[in-house]
């Protein structure tokens, strides 16, 4: 914007008892204000969120982007779901935002796995494409519901099982982000006590549910509810129901997905095996800790 223009002024004149006005205008200064650039703005000057879980899931979301995306060479981006990889779309936004990637960033094509990743990308202004035209994706980044020591992991928590697994595994890297109360001393299932959420086709439910407790000896099967605000089974973007499976403390989570694959009716279990290439782990104090393959 340029602030000019000319200013009229009247200017009145007495000459031998006449009174004249001389009316004329005068250019005014050319004030150009001084154009701000917007930049990343740097982790270590963000200003605290007032909650202790929502800086820790920030802080790892945005170390997570910032280690590993390359915004020069990365073309595809994987978006999970959830309340920590909201801070990865936000990030991402930022970077759009910034003059020196504005151009690389706005050809990024973003895949969701489901409902709410797809507002994510939208909100944060960036390009949403369907995996089925994008099926090789350079990096995905996910929440996750508990992280064994192995990098093992629960998902599915939100109800984007499938999807999310579609996802994760169309990506050359996938990076997990949590908050650090998802970090398992050892095993899965220490932890996170819902069970291991399994995507089953509706009318193979109950077949699949006698199935866990029967042959896996599941403690407990629970077909989930959509809560207060839906009368019965919650239904996935998939129009699946999900079943939260109880193992207790899960020593072979590969052993077990194989199993529970293995039944008709199961699309995908919660349980992400040798998927995660690292997996950053926000603490309340705004520190991050990085676990790697
Ligand atoms: O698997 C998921 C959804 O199905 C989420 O990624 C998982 O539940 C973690 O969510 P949050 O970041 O809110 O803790």
């Amino acid at each position: 914007m340029v602030l000019s223009g000319k200013v009229p002024i009247t200017s009145h004149l007495l000459y031998k008892g006449l009174r004249f006005s001389v009316r004329y205008s005068v250019r005014q200064p050319v004030l150009r204000p001084r154009r701000m650039f917007y930049t990343v703005p740097k982790i270590d000057d963000l200003h605290s969120l007032g909650s202790p879980i929502e800086n820790a899931k920030r802080a790892a979301a945005y170390r997570a982007v910032d280690e590993n995306l390359d915004v020069f060479e990365h073309k595809v981006i994987g978006i999970g779901s959830g309340s920590t990889v909201v801070y990865v779309a936000e990030r991402l936004g930022q970077y759009l935002k910034d003059a020196k990637f504005t151009d690389y960033v706005s050809k990024f094509t973003c895949i969701a796995t489901g409902f709410q990743s797809k507002q994510l990308i939208m909100d944060n202004g960036l390009n949403f494409g369907v995996i089925e035209q994008n099926p090789n994706i350079d990096i995905a980044f996910d929440g996750a519901d508990e992280v064994d020591h192995q990098l093992q992991l629960i998902k599915g928590g939100g109800a984007c099982l499938f999807q999310e697994k579609l996802v994760s595994t169309s990506a050359e890297k996938f990076i997990v982000v949590a908050d650090s109360s998802k970090r398992s001393p050892r095993l899965l299932g220490v932890n996170w006590r819902q069970g291991v959420p399994i995507e089953v086709v509706p009318p193979a439910y109950v077949k699949v549910k006698n199935e866990l407790l029967s042959k896996l000896n599941a403690a407990n099967v629970v077909l989930r509810q959509g809560g207060r605000a839906k009368a019965g089974p919650i239904v996935t973007d998939n129009n699946n129901f999900i079943l939260d499976a109880d193992f207790g403390e899960i020593e072979n989570p590969k052993e077990l997905h194989d199993k529970i694959k293995a039944m008709v009716g199961v699309v995908e279990t919660g349980l992400f095996i040798d998927n995660a290439a690292k997996v950053y782990f926000g603490n309340s104090d705004g520190t991050v800790d990085v676990m790697v393959r």
